[in-house]
């Protein structure tokens, strides 16, 4: 069987967004200082600005050129190209997320060196700067653009011979200060943020680094949520909802996630303190074993102590109290758990990281060794003008010239610039003529006369080529800039559209059903309407620019989606009976095949009808069934057929699971460790057979896990799977639902299918404890503590046998490389202890009974 991921169908197996830097970040600054500069996490790499301060040279004088562009350092991340937004300022050159945001780098352009065109990717440049930085590449979307960008730079960089530039940049980045306890340099979005969360002090002086984390992260989110709604971008942070879920979930007493309780015990206590922990005095962890060192409970979120109103960010000392309080009680409040991982030491959360060694692929030799400050002459010769002179004088004239114009800049370069870029003209054949007859004279001045106006002519030819090029170019640029423009104005209206879809979940429920095939209202699931807003997934509020990172655009992906989808009429081939679930795209209905062929096998069938032409991202429903194309397994939802009806309403059919989500299962009834078990040993399959293919799911929850009638156990949702290749091994994408995200991903590092595993075992906790860790947390606290404190703790631990701790240790491991594998995993004894299949059809009472009704 040929595979569905050809290289063309690769893009639809990438469909997030552009990828975050994958390396561990060196730690933040303890003070601000310029020395600090040098250690800045490399997504800051340049010189990171802070948009609040009014100081920030990096924001003063006016916008010459901004655009979007792919950047990239040399270095450590010489492999990760990210995606900005440009500005090019009088004195600098600034990197942001988006058109909105703030500044998150700058390059000083009084320290570039040099300027030039490189062959790393197409429509390409550098930026080399004086010592100690690294080299920047900029790739751009044409040449065009490359050249425009290439010029406005190069004049105004004073180490290459032009005029001095009048600002200089008044270096700010964002720093820890252990003594006032606040954080320096704070963009102003960032402070309200943090203002309006529920990060404590305390949060802070533990681990400053996490906070700025997911900061970052979770400002993105907001930003995007803004370009979305078209609300201000600095007006939203501070009006932060404080999210909650929409109704009390049931064994929820406290009203507050893993409160710290005598029992509350850490699945696993690994956190090792950070670095600026250490300097500022603040407590070190307690060893629970020689090789491991540990987080005791009271360092776990603690109750809060009264929030100052408003917070400030200058704050006072951190309190030093975790140490004294774990070693006051180490007995009651903190139990480590058996696993062997248990004792292992959390490298993931350390702020200090061993460098990894450079690959010798994406080595290139730094400035200090290849890049001298360059002569006035070799600037010159450097200039983008003198470049492209350079290069398409080598590409379009193949002889030399005895003098005249580059052909390939016909409005503005001086006939003598050829002169430098050419071989010296043929000095002997020119010596010769001094000994000819006059005849012989004449003629060979006739020659060259000939010879002079041919190549006139040949360069006024290749002018007004090189003029119809560039023509053509600028209109290619203004039509895709327009297309774009369109494309993104239609996504913003789906989104708003999608987004007022998911609020109303339920009053659309009450709606009529659109089609008249359907013959009574079906029961639906409820799953998500029970979630806070922020659960959601994050990747639909994904700025346009991020969203489009598929390289096909709208019209290759349907011409993709037509060749997946089978002819003929669905109306004609399925009876529709009733709609059994309301998702962000579409409407799932459970139908009656018509063909006898098909009846045979499946009495029914759940079809999610979607309307094309409101999908924001084409690309993950075309992702989605070619995943589950691909992946027939006993463990997935399998994928029976689609429909395409023109223009736009696209019918993907696939097994009927009546029984409906797990989250449903798990809200109406409490569920045995052996049912656990069970659900997790089926889901794991699943997850198996995925990473066998080098799939990760990227979703795993109890919403996208399904039964049907007879127990089975089924994952479904494969919109957000991306593929690993033996390019890209990891991702770095930041996608799925916050509550069930791994640490790695929401401190965006690179990752693996190993965050379905960890998503697992926080699917395993929502089957205890009735919903996730932190779901009532609001969504930027929630973020940072599952950051920072890893493994999440258990809220009764002492009702669970050693295996279900273990394996939720083993799921919920924070260093990805003892975390358990689903080959592993599923030779674990907890998935020994489970039931039949039968016994979980038991669960699902209403839900399949009310299916079969229908
Ligand atoms: N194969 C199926 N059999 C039975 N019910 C299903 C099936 N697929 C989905 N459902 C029900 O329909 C609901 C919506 O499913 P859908 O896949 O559209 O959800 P979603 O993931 O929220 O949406 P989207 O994928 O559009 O973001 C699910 O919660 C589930 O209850």
């Amino acid at each position: 069987m040929t595979s569905l991921y050809s290289a063309n169908n690769d893009a639809f197996m990438n469909p997030g967004p552009a990828p975050a830097p994958p390396v561990s970040r060196p730690p933040l600054a303890t003070k601000t200082s310029a020395a600090n500069l040098q250690v800045l996490p490399l997504n800051r790499i340049l010189s990171p600005v802070s948009a609040s301060g009014g100081n920030n040279l990096g924001l003063k004088g006016h916008i010459i050129k901004q655009g979007w562009a792919s950047v990239k350092e040399d270095g450590l991340r010489s492999f990760i190209w990210a995606k900005k937004y440009l500005t090019l300022r009088d004195s600098n050159l600034d990197f942001h997320k988006n058109e909105i945001s703030p500044p998150t780098s700058s390059v000083a352009l009084a320290t570039v060196t040099n300027v030039s065109r490189v062959d790393v990717k197409p429509y390409c440049f550098e930026i080399v700067r004086t010592s100690g930085t690294r080299s920047l590449f900029i790739s751009c979307k044409s040449d065009v653009d490359l050249y425009a960008w290439m010029d406005e730079i190069y004049s105004r960089c004073p180490l290459m011979g032009v005029s001095s530039p009048t600002n200089f940049t008044h270096r700010v980045h964002v720093g820890f200060d252990p003594s006032s306890g606040g954080f320096t340099g704070l963009p102003e979005t960032w402070a309200k943020l943090l203002n309006a969360s529920a990060i404590t002090q305390e949060d802070y002086a533990k681990n400053p680094q996490a906070v700025i984390e997911v900061l970052e992260f979770y400002s993105d989110i907001k930003a995007k949520e803004q370009q979305v709604s078209g609300s201000s971008p600095t007006s939203t942070s501070a009006q932060l909802p404080i999210q909650r879920p929409s109704i009390a979930p049931r064994a929820y007493t406290t009203g507050r996630i893993a409160p710290v309780t005598p029992s509350a015990v850490p699945l696993q206590v690994s956190l090792s303190q950070p670095e600026v922990s250490k300097s500022s005095k603040l407590p070190s962890t307690v060893p629970l074993a020689p090789e491991a060192q540990s987080l005791p409970t009271p360092l776990r979120p603690a109750p809060r102590p009264p929030r100052p109103s408003p917070r400030k960010l200058t704050l006072v000392q951190p309190q030093v109290q975790n140490n004294e309080q774990a070693q006051a009680s180490p007995a009651t409040s903190s139990r480590p758990m058996e696993p062997e991982f248990d004792r292992e030491k959390d490298r993931g959360t350390e702020m200090h990281r061993e460098v990894p060694a450079r690959h010798p692929l994406h080595t290139r030799p730094t400035l200090d060794i290849v890049t001298p400050t360059p002569s006035p002459k070799s600037l010159q010769e450097n200039h983008p003008r003198a470049l492209l002179q350079q290069q398409t004088s080598r590409d379009d004239l193949q002889k030399p010239a005895p003098s005249g114009a580059s052909p390939a800049v016909p409005s503005i370069a001086p006939l003598k610039t050829l002169n430098a870029t050419r071989p010296a003209p043929a000095a002997p054949r020119r010596a010769a003529t001094h000994t000819v007859t006059p005849k012989l004279q004449r003629a060979e001045e006739q020659a060259t006369k000939d010879e002079e106006a041919r190549y006139r002519s040949h360069v006024a030819k290749l002018q007004s080529q090189a003029q119809q090029r560039q023509q053509m170019h600028l209109q290619h640029a203004q039509a895709q800039a327009q297309r774009q423009h369109l494309i993104q104005q239609q996504e913003q209206q789906q989104q708003q559209v999608a987004a007022q879809k998911l609020q109303q979940p339920q009053q659309r429920q009450l709606q009529a059903p659109p089609l008249a095939q359907v013959q009574q209202p079906m029961p639906t699931h409820s799953k998500k309407a029970h979630r806070p807003a922020n659960s959601a997934n994050l990747t639909p509020q994904l700025p346009n620019d991020e969203k489009r990172v598929s390289t096909m655009d709208d019209m290759q992906i349907m011409a993709k989606l037509r060749s997946v989808v089978s002819s003929g009429d669905p109306l004609m081939l399925y009876s529709k009976k009733g709609k059994v679930g309301q998702g962000a795209s579409g409407s799932v209905y459970v139908a009656a095949p018509l063909e006898p062929q098909m009846s045979a096998k499946y009495s029914k069938v759940a079809i999610k009808q979607m309307d094309l032409a409101s999908q924001p991202r084409k690309e993950l429903i075309v992702n989605e069934i070619l995943v589950m194309k691909e992946s027939q397994h006993p463990n997935i939802v399998n994928f029976l057929d689609a429909y395409l009806r023109e223009p736009s309403d696209l019918w993907v059919v696939m097994e009927y699971m009546e029984g409906g989500a797990l989250t449903d299962i798990i809200e109406s009834n409490t569920l045995t460790e052996a049912q656990i078990a069970t659900i997790c040993f089926e889901t794991c399959k699943g997850l198996q057979h995925l990473h066998h293919k080098n799939i990760i799911h990227r979703d795993i929850k109890s919403d996208n896990v399904l039964l049907d009638s007879q127990g089975h156990v089924k994952i479904t949702d494969f919109g957000f799977c991306a593929r690993l290749t033996d390019q890209k091994n990891k991702r770095a994408t930041m996608v799925g639902t916050p509550y069930w995200m791994a640490p790695e991903v929401v401190k965006q590092k690179e990752y693996g299918p190993k965050v379905d595993i960890w998503s697992l075992g926080i699917m395993a906790i929502e089957m205890i404890e009735s919903e996730p860790p932190y779901l009532n947390e609001e969504p930027l606290k929630a973020l940072y503590l599952i950051a920072t404190n890893g493994t999440p703790t258990l809220k009764r631990p002492e009702k669970l046998s050693r295996e279900i701790k273990n394996f939720l240790s083993v799921c919920l491991c924070v260093d990805v490389g003892l975390r358990a594998s689903a080959d592993s995993l599923l030779t674990h004894d907890f998935l020994k202890k489970g039931c039949s299949l039968s016994s979980l059809a038991v669960l699902l009472g209403g839900n399949a009974n009310g299916h079969d009704r229908n």
